[in-house]
């Protein structure tokens, strides 16, 4: 198996958009798309192998080299903190990392003055660098989905979250108040991997670029 390469897919809402961009350079992971339980996939012709894994654990697989490839929105990335190379912005599953808090706080709320505020999200690494950055005292409370309920009900004042279409924000009484990124998937790359797969990968990579 060791002259395979293994690509790691997230499960979810970035799911189509990775399976229809390996489509166009030749690589056929469809399966992926199909009703089933399997979690491995492989083309014995081409020597692939396809994983389907949760988004938030495709940088481990990765790490590890259990994938040499994987997809996965930058937010993950930038909370993960791993040493992976990232070569490509995929330009899909565009959204935003954004501050927001109760709407009724935002219209007396003076971010300038923050100091000891406590967050909810699901970003604590990410929120917690950036507040630093800033000056800023933060409290964070770890929380693993649901996000903009926390305000609602008093276990924190503001959230870091990630919004696309704001819907989320506005059936829940809340406004966004700072931009912290705008998120894309990236390619990432096992380090090693680039180095003992150099010419499939290079491969791939300059194959994905012409199509994104
Ligand atoms: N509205 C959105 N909400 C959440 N993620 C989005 C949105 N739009 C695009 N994305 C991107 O899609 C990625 C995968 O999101 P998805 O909801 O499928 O998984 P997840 O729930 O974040 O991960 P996990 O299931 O591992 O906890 C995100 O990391 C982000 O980069
Ligand atoms: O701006 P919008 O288009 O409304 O999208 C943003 C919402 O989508 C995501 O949640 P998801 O559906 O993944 O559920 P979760 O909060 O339980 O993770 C995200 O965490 C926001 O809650």
């Amino acid at each position: 198996m060791t002259d395979y390469v293994t690509i790691a897919i997230p499960k979810g809402r970035i799911l189509q958009d990775s399976v229809a961009l390996f489509k166009k350079i030749g690589i056929d992971c469809e399966e992926l798309l199909s009703d089933t339980r399997k979690l491995v996939f492989e083309n014995h012709e081409q020597k692939m192998r396809y994983m389907i894994v949760r988004a938030t654990d495709v940088p481990t697989y990765v790490e590890y080299g259990c994938a040499d490839l994987g997809i996965v929105g930058k937010d993950t990335l930038m909370e993960a903190e791993k040493d992976l190379y990232e070569p490509l912005d995929l330009k899909f599953g565009y959204c935003r990392l954004m501050v927001a808090e109760p709407v009724e706080l935002s219209s007396k709320d003076d971010p300038a003055a923050w100091n000891n505020i406590r967050i909810a999200t699901k970003y604590p690494n990410v929120t917690e660098k950036y507040f630093a950055a800033k000056g800023v005292q933060v409290e964070l409370i770890k929380l693993y989905g649901s996000i903009e309920l926390a305000p609602l009900v008093g276990l924190s004042e503001r959230i870091v979250d990630l919004v696309s279409t704001g819907e989320t924000l506005k059936q829940n009484g809340l406004v966004e108040v700072e931009t912290i990124a705008e998120i894309t998937c990236r390619l990432i790359v096992n380090r090693a991997s680039l180095k003992t797969k150099h010419e499939r990968i290079s491969k791939i990579i300059e194959g994905l670029e012409q199509h994104i």
